[in-house]
């Protein structure tokens, strides 16, 4: 069935709005490019919030933890509360912690990522490496292709490499990823979006910082953000959802849209202001076809 287009079309918005109790609110292309919030977001939310519906933001950029998502939220005036946020950094240190379980001596991550990520796992007591520790700040020297090659430059007790969005990545951070790797460590990212939504433009996304390691180790990583579906599985159970009553409002087709189909969720809802646009899920092989669209969220106003 052919999506329904919810801008200017009242009637369509008010049966949209019956239909959903919990509405899954993608940010990056959603809410706001960088730091410049899309119009009429904060109104939106508020409204959606005084019509009892429940707003949880689940974003699959890990360079935030849901504390310091809290805090943008907050500067740029959306209403949300910190129970609110299901980030895709919150939803690794999960897996690693209570899932992946790691054996004692081998539960350490090397992190290719930001704050965010070192934020959740500090939360769930996983120790890690990496990430924003100055010392990767440099070139390589020939003492560390030594020390990596023989290993006496790596920690013994990395388990696991966890890759997400990077803006500080460079050769050595990815050559100490590839040798914990080719030691046994295990391969996770938050996700692999290939771009980044950015000041109305697009930039590396995860997946494509990760591509030198995932090229030079030869392996995929688990996916832990969307649209993974134990992902959804942790927010089914942290919001306890009626799937059915429940909506996933995003920009992306491969990760946003496609996390509410392969979920079964009650609905989706595609807007136009960051990556996809309509021709991508008018095509014939389109990975995920919403059952909603519009041209920007706070189109759903019409029914204040
Ligand atoms: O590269 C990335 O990590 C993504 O572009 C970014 O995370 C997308 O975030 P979202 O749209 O899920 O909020
Ligand atoms: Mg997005």
């Amino acid at each position: 069935m052919a999506p329904t287009y919810l801008s200017n079309d009242r009637a369509a918005v008010d049966s949209f709005l019956d239909k959903f109790d919990v509405f899954l609110i993608d940010c990056d292309g959603v809410l706001w490019s960088g730091d410049h919030v899309y119009d009429g977001i904060p109104e939106t939310i508020a409204m959606l919030r005084a019509k009892g519906k429940r707003t949880v933001f689940v974003t699959n950029n890990s360079t935030k933890s849901r504390e310091e998502y809290l805090k943008k939220l907050s500067k740029l005036n959306i209403p949300a509360d910190a129970e609110d946020i299901f980030g895709s950094a919150y939803s690794s240190a999960v897996y690693i912690s209570r899932i992946l379980k790691l054996p004692q001596g081998k539960n350490k991550v090397f992190i290719l990522g930001e704050k965010g990520i070192e934020s959740e796992l500090d939360a769930e007591n996983v120790p890690h490496i990496g990430g924003t520790d100055p010392n990767f700040k440099r070139d390589i020297t020939d003492a560390d292709f030594k020390g990596l090659a023989d290993g006496s430059l790596l920690d013994p007790e990395v388990g696991v490499v966890l890759a997400g969005l990077d803006y500080h990545f460079n050769y050595l951070k990815v050559a100490h990823g590839l040798h914990y790797l080719k030691r046994g460590a295990k391969f996770l990212a938050t996700n692999t979006d290939s771009t980044l939504p950015m000041h109305h433009d697009f930039f590396l996304g995860a997946g494509s910082v990760m591509a030198p390691l995932v090229n030079a180790s030869g392996q995929k990583p688990l996916e832990l953000g969307k649209p993974s579906q134990a992902m959804m599985d942790a927010v089914e159970g942290k919001f306890q959802l009626n799937r059915q009553r429940t909506c996933m409002i995003g920009d992306r087709l491969n990760t946003d849209i496609k996390f509410g189909v392969d979920g079964k969720l009650g609905g989706t809802l595609h807007v136009l202001t960051g990556v996809d646009n309509k021709a991508a899920w008018e095509k014939e092989d389109a990975i995920a076809v919403p059952s909603f669209y519009a041209d920007t969220l706070s189109d759903l106003r019409i029914a204040e």
